[in-house]
């Protein structure tokens, strides 16, 4: 059982309150099912002992004793007959006894553990300690000093020892050969130092020195010389017999003679392409050897003497590059003069990865303008419920009757979902477009679809009904002005959804500021539509959202068949459906106002999705939550802080020049890297931008039991990682007046006000609405304050 099942299992009210004031509680352990048998045997084997004494001591006495005795029946009844039946001066529990007697005496190893049984050993059981053998040699390690060597060791060390004197020996033989070979003598004649062995080079000198066409180097650079350092391969070739070395001691070597040519060895092909002159006039080496493919004209080192295609394209980037800050300069040459500092920030802004001139503002009083249009009011609305409640084929269905989609797509899908034995998914095909919905069935996204009814022109919001998508959900009922709450009628599905999604949606529909609420009672057509089902779910449901917060006089009651059209667009033709008079679907939407726009406030905008579109490569959508905007605007993107510009705006697939909250806009931006959008970041005023923070206080109503903790945080679509730090008080529901400061633990129902710090900043501000969620479930929702 998880930890919060356990917490939702507990007896909240009758417990929680003593557990608030007492200090000491410790969690009661349960025994297991071996124990409470053995408990019982025990405490009728004590009291059988203690005999007519029994009455003096309780079950509860007893059983601290066996539990502290290990049920030890024997010790159970002496600590039980001295301590109650032969009572002390002062009552105390078996634990204190204890530790008194503790006290008491001086503390023995032996006499503390003495009434345990594992230390009551028999002398020829006990273990006998048996040193382990100490290897010689140091062979198996970890000894801090050497063992004694064998013979055998020591002989092999002095060998080893006498043949590493000899080798180091020999070295430094050739060493002292070679470096008198180096050594010039004072007064020699120029012409003989000339021919003497040159001094030793290291590659990139020798390089170096072919590059400046020093004509010593034909002779001096060769590949041994370059390579002298590495005295292995010195020897190697030395025993290949390559350049046979005569030992001279160094004090008694001669200088050579000058006609003899010093003693190199022959270049390597390698070699020779590694050290070719750069200057390809410069003499050849009389000493290189060419073999047939180095003479070869397209040799491979010709293959890089032109301009490789990657090198032709970096040269025309940067000739152009160079010649747009040229141009940039001259153009800031003739302004004004150049601060120190700002070549670089031009330098910088002309690498900017959009150059596109800014948008052209038309500079609309745009309140004035939304004034002036009689436009369609719009509504956007959630469509919640558990899942398979019917939701997507409501939705699909309202659709479908609505002309929104017409019958030959209806029949592709009905055809489609029958070749994978789900016809009856059809409708709901409609709202649920991605493939891994369709194969699942289920809804994961925000399923969003337009439609229009004389008066309203309505965004519907399908949302899934899993609860592993509840944050898709929140994201959706945050931009919802009201919602359809689906309830399945069969037998039981009902029920089990009140259990579920139906009572989790309903806290967040409310916790998110949604007030208006249908529920359509659908698949009634499964009960014979049947009234009494009807009534029965009705009253529940009512129950169930007055309690949540909702007033029943912004609840209304549908009976519908999304399967078959019933009561959604069309009344029912149903006989059995006949004692229905009411409102059908439609018409319940039509009735219910939307949300007041916050026009007048700095805008605020969600985004939704980033994609790249055929007017911009960054392209955004969302419901503007407070305020407004036009083509032209200036922007902030937040948290990224990235400035943007609005280059066109689309409402409903049709370019408008302005747009206010509550309508779902497209922005097409420009000016702005799409590494600083993403999905849930907020589009906000350049002058009045959302501040990022990482801590906040809000206003929440738990619906679990919270403490400090770690929580998801969600808003909309933003979702991040936090932890509640701080519980600063609970709270009167109505009254909102503090009725208990710091509260250890808040119980599921009670309003409280908490602090939470997140892992990262965010852009939240007073007045949003936030929900926390724990270990995959909604622990708690409110408003930032
Ligand atoms: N008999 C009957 N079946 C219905 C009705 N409405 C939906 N169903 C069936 O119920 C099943 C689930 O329907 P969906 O529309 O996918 O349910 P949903 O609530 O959108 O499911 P999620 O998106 O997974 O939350 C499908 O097999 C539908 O055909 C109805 O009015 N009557």
């Amino acid at each position: 059982m998880s930890r919060h099942q356990a917490y939702r299992n507990y007896d909240y009210e009758n417990d929680l309150d003593e557990y608030e004031g007492n200090d000491g509680f410790e969690e009661e352990e349960e025994l297991s099912p071996e124990d409470r048998a053995q408990m019982d045997a025990g405490i009728a084997q004590v009291r059988a002992a203690l005999g007519t004494e029994s009455s003096k001591v309780t079950t509860q006495q007893i059983q601290e004793a066996l539990w502290h005795y290990y049920y030890d029946i024997d010790k159970s009844v002496t600590y039980l007959a001295t301590k109650f039946i032969v009572p002390s001066s002062k009552k105390k529990g078996v634990g204190e006894d204890l530790a008194d007697e503790a006290d008491a005496q001086p503390i023995s190893f032996a006499s503390f553990f003495g009434d345990m049984p594992w230390l009551n050993i028999p002398k020829y059981r006990q273990t006998i300690f048996v040193e382990p053998p100490r290897h010689r040699g140091g062979l198996l390690g970890g000894a801090s000093t050497p063992g004694k060597m064998s013979k055998l060791q020591a002989l092999a060390a002095a060998r080893k020892k006498k043949a590493d004197n000899q080798k180091s020996e020999e070295k430094l033989h050739r060493v002292t050969q070679h470096l008198s070979n180096l050594s010039t003598a004072p007064g020699q004649p120029e012409s003989v130092k000339e021919n003497v062995r040159p001094p030793l080079l290291s590659t990139g000198e020798a390089v170096d020195l072919i590059a400046a066409g020093d004509p010593i180097i034909p002779q001096r650079a060769t590949f041994a010389q370059v390579n002298v350092g590495n005295e292995d391969l010195q020897d190697q070739s030395d025993a290949a017999g390559k350049r046979p070395v005569e030992p001279q001691p160094a004090a008694a070597s001669p200088p050579l003679p000058i006609a003899t040519p010093p003693e190199t060895a022959t270049p390597s092909p390698f070699a020779q392409a590694l050290l070719r002159p750069t200057n390809s006039s410069a003499a050849p080496s009389p000493r290189t050897y060419p073999f047939p493919y180095m003479n070869v004209a397209s040799s491979s080192t010709d293959a890089f003497s032109a301009p490789s295609p990657d090198d032709v394209v970096l040269k025309a980037q940067s000739q152009a590059s160079s010649k747009k800050v040229a141009a940039h300069a001259t153009k800031k040459k003739a302004g004004t003069e150049t601060k120190p500092g700002e070549a670089a920030v031009d330098g910088m802004n002309v690498l900017r990865i959009d150059d596109a001139p800014l948008p052209k503002s038309k500079n609309l009083d745009v309140l004035k303008e939304f004034e002036k249009t009689k436009s369609k009011k719009s509504a956007s609305f959630v469509v919640v419920g558990h899942v398979d409640a019917g939701k997507s084929t409501l939705m699909g269905r309202l659709l479908l009757d609505l002309h929104v989609v017409d019958q030959r797509t209806i029949q592709k899908y009905r055809k489609e979902a029958e070749s994978i034995g789900k016809s009856s998914f059809a409708l709901a095909w409609v709202l649920d477009q991605r493939s891994e919905e369709r194969s699942r069935g289920v809804t994961i996204d925000i399923a969003t679809n337009k439609f229009e009814t004389d008066a309203t022109s309505f965004t519907i919001l399908d949302a899934p009904g899993h609860r592993d998508f509840i944050p898709n959900m929140i994201a959706g009922a945050s931009q919802a002005d009201f919602a359809i709450l689906v309830v399945d009628a069969t037998t039981g599905a009902f029920e089990a959804g009140l259990k579920g999604q139906t009572r989790e949606h309903s806290l967040l529909l409310r916790s998110m500021g949604v007030s208006r609420i249908i529920v359509a009672i659908n698949k009634l057509d499964t009960v014979g539509w049947s009234q009494a089902r009807f009534d029965e779910i009705s009253q529940q449901v009512s129950g169930f959202l007055l309690a949540t917060g909702f007033q029943l006089k912004n609840v209304s009651f549908v009976p519908v068949s999304g399967l078959l059209g019933d009561n959604i667009v069309k009344r029912s033709t149903d006989a059995a459906a006949g004692w229905y008079e009411g409102k059908t679907l439609v018409e319940e939407l039509e009735s219910s106002e939307p949300m007041a726009r916050a026009l007048h406030k700095p805008l605020r905008l969600t985004i939704s999705e980033v994609y790249r579109s055929t007017q911009s490569p960054l392209t955004v959508s969302g419901r503007i939550d407070a305020g407004s905007l036009q083509a032209g605007d200036a922007l902030l993107v937040q948290p990224s802080g990235e400035k943007a510009y609005v280059k066109s705006l689309e409402l409903d697939q049709e370019p408008v020049d302005w747009a206010v909250a509550g309508q779902n806009v497209v922005i097409h931006l420009s000016n702005i890297d799409p590494i600083h959008v993403r999905v849930g970041d907020i589009i906000c005023d350049t002058k009045q931008p959302i501040p990022c923070i990482d801590t906040f206080t809000v206003k929440i109503l738990a619906f679990d039991i919270l403490m400090p903790m770690q929580v998801d945080v969600h808003r909309g679509r933003l979702h991040a990682a936090g932890q509640i730090v701080e519980m600063s008080a609970v709270l009167d529901k109505v009254k909102g007046t503090v009725m208990k400061k710091k509260p250890r633990i808040v119980k599921p129902g009670s309003v409280a006000r908490v602090v939470v710090k997140m892992g990262t900043k965010v852009p939240l501000e007073a007045g949003q609405r936030v929900v926390l969620r724990s270990g995959g479930e909604t622990v708690a929702a409110g408003l930032l304050e």
